[in-house]
C-alpha cells in the first residue's frame, strides 16, 4: 500500500487530487487536520510515514516543505510539487510525461517532480513537438494568448468572483513578467522570450491557450495539415492528449473539458492567407493541475 500525504489538502488543487485518488486502489491517503495542518513539526513527522508528499501550497510554504523533507536525509519521501517554486529548479523533473520520448520514465525514477503550470501545459504541448520537428525555430517570436477560469487563482480569486462578482473578463500579466514564462522558455525549448498574455473570465474553470503563427515565417515550409500531422504523430500514444479536427464555424469555448483530465489540441487556420492558430483546450483544475498531479503520482509510485 503506497502512502501519500497531500500538504495543502484543503486548497483547490489539494482537494482535486484527493477526490481523484480516493477511488484508486493501492493508495493510503494520510492527512493533517486543524492546527497541525500548518505546523512544520507535524508536517515533517508525517513525511517520515509516507512514500510520497504532494505539495499544494503557496511557493514559500512549498520551499519550506522541501527543506523539511531534506532534514530526513535518505528517509525522505518522494516529492511532487504543484507550486511554481521548482518548475525550472536544478534536480527537479518537469511533470509533463508527454514532453518527449523517455520523459515518463524520467518522472517515474525521480525523487523530485514539479507539476506544470496550467498555461504552460497548453503552450508547451503545442509548441514543443513543432519545434522538435523543425517547423518552428527556437528563436521564433512566439506570442501566447490564454484565457482561464477564475479557479486558476486559487481560493482568493474564487472568493473574489463568487462573493464579490469579479470582472466579466480581464487581461492581466501585461507587465510581461508572468511567473510561467521561465517554464515556457525551458520546456517549450525557446531561446527568445515569448510574449505571454493571460486573461481570466467570470467562469469557474476551463482554459484556452492560443498561439498565432504566420506560416511564411516558419523554419520549415508547412501547411496547416503538416502542423496537425506533426502533433498527431507526437501524441499518438498519449492517453490524455488528443489532436482534434477544427470546428467549421471557427469557434471554440473553454469549458467543454471541465471535470476531465483531457487536453485537446487543434490547428485552426486559413491556407490562402498562410496563417494558423494553434489552440489548446483543457480544464485548468484537470490536466492543468490535479489531473496532471495524479498522472505523475501514478508514475512516481509505479501504480
Ligand atoms: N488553482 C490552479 O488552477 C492551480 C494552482 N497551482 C498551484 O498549486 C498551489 C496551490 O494552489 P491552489 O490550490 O490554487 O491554492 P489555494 O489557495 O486554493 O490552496 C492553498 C492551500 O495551502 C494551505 N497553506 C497555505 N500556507 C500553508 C502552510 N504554511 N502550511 C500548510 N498549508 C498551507 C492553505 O491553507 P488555508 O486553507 O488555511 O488557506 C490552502 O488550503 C499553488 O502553488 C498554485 O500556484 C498549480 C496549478 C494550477
Ligand atoms: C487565473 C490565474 O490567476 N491563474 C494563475 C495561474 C494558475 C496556475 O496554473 O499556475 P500555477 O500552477 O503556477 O499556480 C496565474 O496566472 O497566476
Amino acid at each position: 500500500m503506497a502512502k501519500i500525504f497531500i500538504d495543502g489538502e484543503a486548497g483547490t488543487t489539494g482537494l482535486g487530487i484527493r477526490e481523484r485518488l480516493l477511488p484508486v486502489a493501492g493508495i493510503e491517503l494520510r492527512s493533517l487536520t486543524g492546527d497541525s495542518r500548518k505546523d512544520p513539526a507535524a508536517r515533517r513527522a508525517m513525511m517520515t510515514e509516507v512514500d510520497l508528499v504532494v505539495l499544494c501550497l503557496p511557493d514559500d510554504a512549498a520551499k519550506e516543505s522541501v527543506a523539511l523533507a531534506a532534514q530526513l536525509g535518505n528517509d525522505a519521501p518522494k516529492i511532487l510539487d504543484a507550486s511554481t517554486a521548482h518548475r525550472v529548479a536544478p534536480g527537479w523533473v518537469y511533470g509533463f510525461p508527454e514532453l518527449e520520448r523517455g520523459h515518463a520514465e524520467r518522472i517515474a525514477a525521480a525523487q523530485h517532480v514539479s507539476n506544470p503550470g496550467c498555461y504552460p501545459t497548453g503552450a508547451v504541448a503545442l509548441l514543443r513537438p513543432l519545434i522538435d520537428a523543425g517547423f518552428i525555430a527556437e528563436d521564433h517570436p512566439v506570442t501566447i494568448n490564454a484565457v482561464s477560469g477564475y479557479s486558476g487563482g486559487g481560493k482568493s480569486m474564487i472568493e473574489a468572483h463568487e462573493r464579490d462578482h469579479g470582472p466579466a473578463f480581464e487581461l492581466y500579466g501585461l507587465g510581461l513578467e508572468h511567473k510561467h514564462v521561465p517554464e515556457l522558455i525551458a520546456y517549450g525549448k525557446l531561446t527568445r522570450r515569448p510574449i505571454f498574455v493571460p486573461s481570466v473570465g467570470h467562469f469557474r474553470q476551463g482554459m484556452l491557450v492560443s498561439i498565432p503563427l504566420h506560416l511564411d515565417t516558419l523554419a520549415r515550409k508547412a501547411s496547416i495539415a503538416d502542423l496537425r500531422d506533426a502533433l498527431r504523430q507526437h501524441y499518438e500514444n498519449a492517453a490524455l492528449v488528443r489532436v482534434i479536427e477544427t470546428e467549421a464555424n471557427g469557434k471554440l469555448e473553454p469549458q467543454a473539458l471541465n471535470d476531465t483530465d483531457q487536453l485537446e489540441l487543434r490547428v485552426f487556420g486559413n491556407e490562402a492567407h498562410r496563417q494558423a492558430v494553434l489552440v489548446a483546450r483543457l480544464d485548468n483544475l484537470g490536466k492543468g493541475a490535479s489531473g496532471a498531479a495524479v498522472q505523475n503520482i501514478k508514475l512516481m509510485l509505479g501504480l
